[in-house]
């Protein structure tokens, strides 16, 4: 990137970026700076930036080839690897999950094998859907079955409770989901003790089949049921990849497969979040999530910056990012039903390209991934927007609201309803934080200047969280092939995990050398 003319120019400009506090710095912008695409709106009027800038950032996608990139990851390239050095070496095929509409468009690219695959697994997906509807999947005692727990962790839970929790609003009548992530005893605890068993399947997710967390709650939940004198085997499925230690059919009711070139935290679209979604919201309402993130992965193919959203949103981050120094992206959805939104994001992003070598195995000398938070509004507003507004660190935000609620049970209180203060809040905070205030009295000074776009849709439906879980996925990859870094692994999980096994160890008894960990547990009376 750097060596690049667009850097180069971008650098320049950056010197006097678009001051959002001048007189009538925003007139005419929201119009001209907003691009659209499925029913989603991105303004992009309150970002410090003027269109000489989006020329040259749409320089700097050109010159790093971002689009080719992402034609040929969705093509089937080996986009997961760094050159001469050992590392997973593959694929990068979480697209093919959802290009199952017989749909590509000419000249588009697409893997035929990983779009079989994903079909396949769809079609058994259907076929077991229907039999818990129709009844020939039933418990031992003949009922249906109407609750289901989610046993998994990290891309494995993160994702599909986010988009579970965005959806719940369109539930199949009568059914619960459950979620058990953290290894943490009572998080197991909580939710045994609401569900009911006899009634419930469980779905455990592990891509890796290894994770101890998963395969600990899992034998956990397993021994909760024989307690009850129930067979797990009547009521788990798994989804795990093809000959993981979980790969064992005779121990399931079903297994599912995901694939490995569909990393953990891009697994959402795959039986990783299908399974659960399908059975919590209805195979219909899971299709048509699909259908959302298809339509944006071919947006996403548009070279035109002003028409390919996460391209654009991907360059404006990196305009935050390496030009104007901000180190932090808040994710703030005005919508309850996004609560675990920015939790999700915080992995897919963080996790990819929190990195600091490139695909070369040279280290970079420029600021990659940011850090990613968020709440959503209107109560974040009541806890940190303090900091955003008037502390000397600058966090650009990412404002994400819908005209309409989902539930349309509203009622008008002085006047408006209360979707309507919602959004009154949404809109004064996206320009509160843009223009600032000034004041006599410098603890009410409001600097300003506080780059926020903000992503706008009629409704939160299932098209649409679908079109927004693939905006941000294909932001995140987009960012990775302008910096040239490795978004699709996560080999800074590792370290923790090993020292954690160590530690497992002591506890067990075993001789281990690990005298730092030795000490620390014996400061701590372990
Ligand atoms: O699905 P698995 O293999 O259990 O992994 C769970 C999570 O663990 C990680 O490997 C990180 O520890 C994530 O990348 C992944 O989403």
């Amino acid at each position: 990137m750097k060596n690049s003319k667009s850097y180069a120019l971008l650098q320049e400009l950056s010197a006097n970026s678009y001051d959002l506090t001048q007189d009538k710095a925003l007139k005419g912008r929201f119009e001209s700076m907003k691009s659209s695409a499925l029913g989603i709106d991105y303004v992009y009027a309150c970002q410090r930036l003027n269109e000489e800038v989006v020329d040259a950032l749409q320089g700097l996608a050109d010159e790093t080839d971002a689009v080719t990139q992402f034609s040929r990851m969705m093509g089937g390239e080996n986009m997961n690897k760094i050159d001469g050095f050992e590392c997973e070496d593959r694929q990068v095929l979480h697209t093919a999950m959802r290009d199952v509409f017989d749909d590509l468009p000419e000249g588009f690219l697409s893997d035929q094998e990983a779009v079989n695959g994903a079909k396949a697994e769809i079609a058994k997906l259907k076929t077991f859907c229907d039999e818990i509807e129709n009844g020939t999947i039933l418990n031992a005692k003949g009922e249906k079955f109407n609750e289901m727990i989610l046993v998994g962790i990290g891309g494995s839970d993160l994702g599909p409770r986010a988009v579970y929790l965005a959806l719940k609003a369109y539930a199949v009548e009568g059914r619960k989901v459950h979620f058990i992530s953290n290894v943490d005893p009572d998080d197991a605890a909580a939710v045994l003790i609401d569900a009911d068993l006899e009634r419930s399947l469980v779905c455990v997710i592990s891509k890796s089949g290894s994770t101890l967390e998963t395969l600990t709650n899992e034998t956990l939940v397993a021994s909760n049921f024989e307690a009850a004198g129930l067979n797990p085997k009547d009521h788990f499925v798994c989804v795990t990849g093809k000959g993981s230690p979980m790969d064992n059919p005779d121990k399931y009711l079903r297994s599912f497969y995901m694939f490995d070139y569909v990393g953990g935290r891009y697994s959402v679209t795959s039986m990783v979040g299908a399974v659960m979604l399908s059975f919590g919201l209805g195979y219909d309402n899971f299709i048509n999530f699909l259908r959302g993130a298809r339509k944006i992965d071919l947006n996403s193919q548009n070279r035109d910056v002003r028409k390919n959203l996460p391209l654009l949103m991907a360059l404006i981050g990196i305009w935050n990012r390496n030009f104007l120094d901000h180190e932090t992206l808040a994710v703030l959805p005005y919508s309850q039903a996004l609560s675990r939104f920015a939790a999700h994001l915080q992995q897919c992003d963080m996790e990819s390209n929190g990195k600091r070598v490139n695909r070369q195995g040279e280290t970079v000398d420029f600021a990659t991934g940011p850090i990613v938070w968020g709440e959503p509004g209107t109560n974040g507003q009541h806890a940190f927007y303090q900091l955003i507004h008037q502390s000397e660190t600058v966090v650009p935000c990412d404002f994400i609201g819908f005209a309409k609620s989902q539930y349309q049970k509203d009622l008008d209180v002085k006047g408006t309803s209360s979707q309507q203060k919602l959004l009154a809040n949404l809109i004064a905070q996206s320009i509160g934080l843009a223009t600032g205030k000034t004041s006599d009295n410098p603890n009410k000074v409001f600097p300003g200047n506080r780059p926020n776009s903000m992503l706008f849709a009629e409704q939160l439906t299932p098209e649409i969280m679908g079109a927004l879980l693939a905006l941000y996925e294909n932001k995140i990859a987009f960012q990775g092939f302008v910096w040239n870094i490795n978004s699709f692994d996560q080999e800074g999980v590792q370290l923790g995990k090993v020292l954690a096994n160590e530690i497992i160890d002591i506890f067990t008894g075993q001789d281990v050398e690990a005298e730092n960990a030795k000490e620390y547990l014996k400061t701590l009376g372990l």
